[in-house]
């Protein structure tokens, strides 16, 4: 089993550029096989969710070839597999299999998805769109089986604000007859990235990025070249990373509008945040002021940041409180925190951080990715070293971890 260890206490100093944002990667590749030709997603970026989602692609007969950071996808001899289980457990985003099968084959067998355990993470808004299109849609033996000879728009209301349910409603959609009306869609910027490529494909997407969104479908989609956007939930573990250790970091490769949330708080917390055109340049204090958090759908702050920033919060000089409204058990990180002698405890959705509490290394466990980047945090600011475990949730969604932070002048290194 590999282990991270980090030896923390070094100001982490220098520039980083910010890979491909995973949660656009793992619905652009889905969304390629809607063409019956050739798609290229340029600056993908090489995680495992990516190269599971690559590895099943190709279990259904495309042709898929990397060229350094650029996909391409030749989706014209896709067969319609039924994939009830096996490597579609291993990412909560297998999901977008259903929404982009029906759309190219109007049925479709997958199991349901995987992904961070954190608490029930239901699809019932998922296959309510599914089902307004025209799909039949059954849940036999651990795997959903959808049929849909014809697709038709719809009119669609979501009843909880749902990313996954947004856009896959979209890429049904996309190739349904007539027009799909979304509304109290998300409006998540990967959502917009997910629509650009689909228009570029040939669908006719409006409103995207607002909470109504119209689709109208177009049967002949056809490939072509997109560029995904930056990953703003990397962007911003590492702006939370230079915070942590006082340090002076200059984060190349982001949309700022899209850090808004995130740079909000870490201004209010007393970090210094210098935004230009596309870096963000993060000057960290010896001093920050407790904070309250509140995680709430874009453009809230994100769910997928409020760990790392647990952790950053125990050098407060004070008490903060973290409050996932999205999540119900998004909270496995802090146990491992208090390992390192972090003061926390969970009242419900809330985790109550009590401030200037030195960390030291220990040995730990990442539950979920982002549980992984909390820890990573911690670590960087420990004194002595942290041993992290469970690495294979890191490596979901962190490009070149290790290297990023060597750059920066961290000690962290992997070991069996
Ligand atoms: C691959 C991907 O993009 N993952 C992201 C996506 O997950 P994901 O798309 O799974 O998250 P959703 O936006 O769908 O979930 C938001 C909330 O809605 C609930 N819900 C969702 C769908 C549904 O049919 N019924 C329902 O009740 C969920 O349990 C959760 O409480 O958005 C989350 C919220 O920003 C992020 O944490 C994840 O990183
Ligand atoms: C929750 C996350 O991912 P997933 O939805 O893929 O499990 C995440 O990226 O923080």
């Amino acid at each position: 089993m590999e282990k991270l260890l980090i030896k923390g206490g070094r100001r982490l100093q220098g520039e980083i550029q910010v890979s491909g944002a995973k949660n656009s990667a793992v619905a652009l590749i889905p969304a390629t096989i809607l063409a019956e030709s050739t798609t290229v997603i340029e600056n993908l970026p090489r995680i495992r969710d990516v190269e599971v989602y690559e590895e099943i692609l190709r279990s259904l007969g495309a042709r898929v070839e990397r060229n350094r950071g650029d996909l391409s996808v030749d989706a014209t001899d896709l067969t319609n597999i039924p994939l009830p289980n096996g490597k579609v457990k291993r990412l909560r985003a297998s999901y977008y299999l259903m929404g982009a099968l029906l759309g190219r084959f109007g049925e479709a067998v997958i199991g349901l998805p995987g992904g961070c355990n954190l608490g029930p993470r239901p699809i019932d808004q998922h296959i309510k769109g599914f089902e307004a299109l025209g799909a039949r849609v059954e849940h036999r033996d651990g795997a959903i089986h959808l049929l849909a000879p014809v697709l038709t728009g719809a009119r669609i209301y979501l009843d909880v604000v749902s990313v996954g349910a947004t856009i896959n409603i979209m890429l049904a959609a996309s190739k349904a007859k007539g027009t799909t009306v979304i509304e109290n869609a998300a409006k998540e910027p990967e959502i917009i990235d997910v629509a650009t490529l689909l228009n570029s494909m040939g669908a006719r997407i409006k409103g995207a990025g607002t909470d109504v969104i119209r689709v109208r479908g177009f049967r002949e989609m056809t490939g072509c070249r997109h560029s995904i956007i930056p990953d703003r939930i990397e962007a911003g573990t590492y702006m939370v990373a230079a915070a942590a250790t006082a340090g002076e970091v200059l984060v190349k490769n982001v949309i700022p509008k899209h850090m808004e949330p995130v740079t909000a708080k870490l201004r209010e917390m007393g970090v210094h945040v210098e935004e230009a055109d596309e870096t963000l340049l993060v000057t960290g204090a010896d001093s920050y002021q407790p904070l309250h958090i509140k995680t709430l759908p874009y453009p809230g702050f994100p769910t997928d940041l409020q760990q790392p920033f647990t952790s950053l919060l125990t050098r407060a000089k004070g008490t903060s409180m973290v409050t996932d409204n999205i999540y119900s058990s998004r909270f496995k990180h802090v146990d491992e925190l208090c390992r390192l002698g972090a003061q926390i405890r969970v009242e419900g959705r809330t985790a109550v951080i009590k401030g200037r509490t030195p960390l030291v290394g220990s040995e730990v466990q990442a539950s979920d990715l982002r549980a992984g980047a909390a820890l990573v945090v911690a670590g960087l600011m420990a004194e002595d070293i942290t041993e992290i475990a469970g690495l294979e949730h890191i490596d979901r969604g962190y490009e070149n971890l290790e290297e990023k932070l060597r750059h920066l002048g961290a000690e962290v290194w992997r070991e069996e």
